[in-house]
């Protein structure tokens, strides 16, 4: 491997250790900066690091990613075997660990018949009544803002996956996802975690062996996602039994597998249980991030407002039809998702650096701009820096919904950050249409009925730090959430009253 590699002509990249290679880079605090940083020092787009013979592709421009993942798709459409994740923790039956191939297709199929831009318009009225209950949650009892978002994200994907009704995230379904969740991302940040990722052979190594600590945890793990995969499916087949199921993503495909196997069961379970996964903590994220630009850029969101009031005035909530006609609004939305777009390299393990800017592998051998890129190398989209590219975004540091105005349609599809932030190819984001919904009408409701500001006690705004994970949250950060003046909380109810 060693001698072949040695002929190709890489992409330039950091210098190597012996053996392990970047793997000191990629594993201690570097992050998606650093990756840019690389580009500028090396002039390329595209970077190349080893870890342990393994070739890793970092690809720093929109032109690399759609030139690779889109135009060559069906090369680079596969994703890294994880080992830990998949094998050992048990996350195998969900799209996002699926190979390129049949089944891949299957779960995709199953998942875009439900999330396709026409058909998530069925699920306006759910979110329309979920807006409600985060709003008038929100004007109870402000200060737990990050509860209600969680709430709201949790409430509309699990109604849609499983026709299951969240009140509140203490619930159990609710609780099984996110410790299932929460135990992947912690037992996957420890070297013994990477190393089995690199050698597949380590899964085998006995559970009670010193250093196999990795593997215990794995396997209490797995425990766990098989419930969180499980529960909320056999509440679902009891309900259709007792013939009190509500309809959802679950209960149609299994009216629609007439004579399930064991198979069918599993891909369901499976295509069901990302949802949830895949949709929660991202939206959330964003969600949270929202709030936090609005205390930061003041001025941007008054003048949201101030189109909302004057477009649709202040005798009803924003409805979904009233977006095309809110184009500043639609700026704003476009400046959070640049800024936040909540990709994250800082984790241990090259291989699983998680949503948003999900790796993925080439099958074969290829070359791109004069560079070999051999068979088997992941390939990480450097989201964070495509969405900072100065010859794209003007000072891309600065919040300037602005930039986004009066745009012609060629310009507008260059700059449209929706389309880097969801990913790249056939593996795009099937969710987006139903995440960009969400975030619109949050953002409408939430500036048509209250006022969002820096806490009286902080003297300056918080600074924009976000926290390393799985997908990159805010730090916390404190803000005055006050209802405005006037019918908001009677409007609230009047519509809440309603959509329900
Ligand atoms: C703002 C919220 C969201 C963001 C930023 C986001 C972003 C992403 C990104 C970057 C990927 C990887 C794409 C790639 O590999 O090139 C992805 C994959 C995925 N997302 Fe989302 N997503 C969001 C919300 C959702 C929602 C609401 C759902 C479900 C309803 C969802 C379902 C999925 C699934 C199933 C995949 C895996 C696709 C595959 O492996 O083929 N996402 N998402």
């Amino acid at each position: 491997k060693w001698i072949s590699t040695g002929r190709r002509r890489l992409p330039p990249g950091p210098p190597q250790d012996p053996l392990i290679g970047n793997l000191r880079h990629l594993t201690s605090g570097c992050t998606e900066e650093t990756f840019r940083k690389w580009g500028k020092t090396y002039g390329s787009d595209i970077i190349h690091a080893k870890v342990f013979g393994r070739s890793i592709v970092i690809l720093n421009s929109q032109k690399a990613a759609r030139d690779l993942m889109e135009k060559r798709s069906l090369n680079y459409s596969c994703r890294p075997r994880l080992v830990l994740i998949a094998e050992l923790m048990g996350w195998d039956s969900v799209i996002t660990n699926l190979p390129y191939g049949d089944r891949f297709r299957k779960h995709r199929r199953m998942i875009w018949d439900h999330f396709n831009p026409q058909s998530v318009m069925a699920f306006r009225p759910l979110q329309r009544s979920e807006a409600c209950v985060f709003l008038l949650g929100l004007a109870e009892t402000p200060e737990e803002l990050i509860r209600h978002v969680r709430r709201f994200t949790a409430a509309t994907i699990m109604k849609i996956a499983y026709g299951h009704t969240v009140k509140s995230v203490d619930e159990l379904y609710v609780r099984l996802a996110e410790e299932a969740g929460y135990d992947t991302v912690t037992g996957s940040a420890n070297y013994g975690a990477v190393l089995v990722d690199f050698f597949p052979a380590l899964k085998y190594i006995p559970s009670w062996m010193p250093g196999a600590g990795f593997k215990r945890r794995a396997l209490e793990t797995r425990e766990k996602v098989q419930q969180m995969l499980d529960a909320p499916f056999r509440m679902v087949q009891r309900r259709m039994a007792a013939g009190t199921a509500i309809p959802s993503f679950t209960s149609s495909l299994l009216v629609q597998s007439s004579s399930i196997g064991i198979a069918d069961e599993e891909d369901i379970k499976g295509a069901a249980g990302v949802l949830y996964a895949a949709a929660t903590d991202t939206t959330t994220a964003m969600l949270e991030s929202m709030f936090l630009l609005m205390v930061m850029h003041p001025a941007a969101f008054a003048r949201a407002q101030a189109e909302i009031d004057s477009i649709i005035g202040r005798d009803r909530l924003p409805e979904f039809d009233d977006r095309s006609s809110l184009p500043y609004l639609d700026c704003v939305l476009k400046e959070i998702y640049r800024q936040c777009n909540a990709p994250s390299f800082v984790r241990r393990n090259p291989l699983t650096t998680d949503q948003p800017g999900l790796p993925h592998r080439s099958v074969n051998d290829d070359q791109y701009c004069g560079f070999d890129i051999p068979a088997d190398t992941v390939v990480i989209p450097n989201i964070w820096a495509m969405t900072r590219d100065e010859s794209i975004y003007a000072n891309p540091n600065s919040f300037i919904p602005e930039r986004f105005l009066n745009q012609d349609r060629a310009t507008a599809e260059v700059t449209d950050p929706r389309r880097l932030v969801f990913g790249f190819g056939r593996r795009e984001c099937p969710g987006q249409s139903f995440a960009d919904a969400n975030l619109w009408l949050i953002a409408a409701c939430v500036l048509a009925t209250f006022n969002v500001s820096p806490s009286y006690d902080e003297v300056i705004s918080p600074p924009a730090v976000f926290v390393p994970g799985i997908v990159r949250h805010p730090a916390p950060f404190k803000c005055d959430i006050k209802l405005r003046p006037g019918r908001s909380l009677e409007l609230i109810e009047q519509t809440a009253h309603v959509v329900a």
